[in-house]
């Protein structure tokens, strides 16, 4: 049977919810708040309530046939995402963007170019690289890459990122934001082509997973369903 994986919990698992009910497919929670089991009526589909950022890893097994989860998460997680799943609809929820910020006053510093001056000049001053706090380590990597920045060092920081910079373990970040409220409380601003990806919550469908005739059929009539997006 098709194995259906969404968020366990918060924004994303609520509205996740609601996107699906308003194309007929009904999900629910069965148990107590804190039993991770579901149900979907309406299609021959078993839900599986999971982390979002275990979501990828379960596409990729083929563990869950489809899964709903951050586009950010997808990208940074799966190496070569694109062969090993298709991104079949954003959602139009979950917005979030991952962008390199710097501290305020650093008034010289507004571009990727710049970075890149500050940064020889850091390690020419300090000894050491300029580090960049960040828990998304490959789309960071990726993106310096892709624009010819080099002299950094990363530092992984799985959460209050844009507190680094204060505490002195980094010199820049590289977070999701929404409103900018946590980056604007921590004196940082972000450099104006320092958007690494625009990400939204998305479907995937895992090419891995067995996708048998009963599966297959499945799958086409939730195309159908969603054909219209
Ligand atoms: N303001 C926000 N803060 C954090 N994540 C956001 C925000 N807006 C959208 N997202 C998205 O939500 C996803 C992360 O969700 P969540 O924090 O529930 O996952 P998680 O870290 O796997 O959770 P868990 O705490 O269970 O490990 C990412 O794709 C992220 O881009
Ligand atoms: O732009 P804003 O609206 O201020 O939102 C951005 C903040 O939200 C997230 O943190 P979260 O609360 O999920 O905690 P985290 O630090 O553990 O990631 C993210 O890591 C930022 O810190």
């Amino acid at each position: 049977m098709m194995r259906l994986g969404v968020p366990s919990k918060g924004r994303l698992m609520e509205k996740t919810f609601d996107w699906f009910g308003a194309r007929g497919l009904v999900l629910e929670r069965t148990g107590s708040d804190r039993e991770y089991a579901g149900r979907v009526d309406g299609a021959e589909m078993a839900l599986v309530l999971l982390s979002a950022g275990e979501i990828p890893r379960e596409l990729a097994a083929g563990r869950i046939h489809l899964g709903v989860t951050g586009s950010d998460l997808v990208r940074e997680k799966l190496v070569g995402w694109e062969a090993r799943v298709e991104a079949m609809a954003p959602m139009g929820f979950g917005h979030a963007d991952l962008v390199l910020a710097v501290p305020k006053v650093w008034v010289d510093v507004e571009t990727l170019d710049d970075l890149d001056a500050a940064a020889a000049q850091f390690r020419a001053t300090h000894g050491h690289r300029l580090r960049i706090a960040t828990k998304y380590h490959r789309l960071v990597r990726e993106f310096l890459r892709g624009h010819g920045v080099a002299d950094y060092a990363i530092v992984d920081s799985q959460g209050a990122t844009e507190g680094t910079v204060l505490n002195e373990t980094a010199e820049a970040i590289a977070d999701i934001t929404s409103t900018g409220d946590t980056l604007r409380a921590n004196h940082l601003k972000i450099l104006s082509d320092g958007l690494i990806h625009a990400s939204q919550a998305t479907l995937f469908r895992s090419l891995a997973a067995d996708w048998s005739a009963q599966e297959t059929a499945e799958l086409d009539r939730l195309r159908g369903v969603l054909g219209g997006e």
